[in-house]
């Protein structure tokens, strides 16, 4: 885990940002996160464990928390764990990505999510402007394939499809849907199953 100083990332590279409450972390997050590295030819992936997500009423557990047990769970080389909305002062991600953008010139940045992100994602702050920012990965999850590929977004979106192994590649808007083996984790689970308490 990286502390307050910035990951390193240099122009060429393509960075996946997987951006997310973790709370907790799981091994679904770690899963999504190296099919989506083999799939999408991205070089690392960066976990952003974000204060808040926008559309979500509870208070999850503490930021200082989630990040630790997010760097237990992503023991992994190419994995870096961040609180980086944070230190950017960022809530929505068309800021967080915004940012990103500037600092690192030249980065080939993919917002990744799961599916049932897809299927909500008409409801994000200005997703239209993310989805003309950087190219999206998105990786399957239980019951929430066909939602997503219905949903408004991704019928909006419909012509900005491209091959996964091209996505890091193409200028946005363009995005890819991978059919990764799924995997039922959730935070939620843990958290009802009071592995996990806030
Ligand atoms: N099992 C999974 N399969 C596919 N995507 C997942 C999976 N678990 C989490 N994700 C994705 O990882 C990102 C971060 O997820 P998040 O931290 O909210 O975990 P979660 O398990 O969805 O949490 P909660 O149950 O509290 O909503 C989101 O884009 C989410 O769609
Ligand atoms: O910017 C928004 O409007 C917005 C709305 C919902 C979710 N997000 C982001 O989506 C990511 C996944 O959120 P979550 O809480 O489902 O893990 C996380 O980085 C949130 O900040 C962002």
């Amino acid at each position: 885990m990286r502390g307050p100083d910035w990951p390193i990332a240099t122009p060429g590279q393509a960075v996946g940002l997987l951006g997310g409450s973790f709370d907790p972390a799981h091994q679904g997050h770690l899963a999504i996160t190296t099919e989506a590295m083999k799939r999408f030819a991205l070089d690392r992936v960066w976990w952003l464990v974000s204060p808040g997500n926008p559309l979500k009423r509870d208070t999850p557990a503490s930021l200082e928390r989630r990040v630790a047990h997010a760097a237990d769970v992503a023991h992994h080389p190419r994995i870096d764990v961040t609180a980086l909305e944070v230190q950017i002062k960022a809530r929505f991600t068309a800021d967080t990505i915004a940012a990103l953008k500037a600092r690192y010139p030249g980065v080939r940045f993919v917002w990744l999510m799961g599916s049932d992100n897809l299927a909500q994602f008409h409801k994000w702050d200005r997703w239209k402007s993310i989805a003309g920012a950087v190219p999206i990965g998105v990786l399957a999850r239980p019951g929430h394939r066909l939602s997503a590929l219905n949903g408004t977004a991704a019928r909006m979106l419909r012509h900005s499809r491209v091959p996964a192994g091209l996505l890091a590649q193409c200028d946005p808007p363009a995005w890819s849907f991978a059919n990764i083996p799924m995997r039922s984790d959730s935070s939620t689970a843990l958290r009802r199953a009071g592995v996990w308490k806030r």
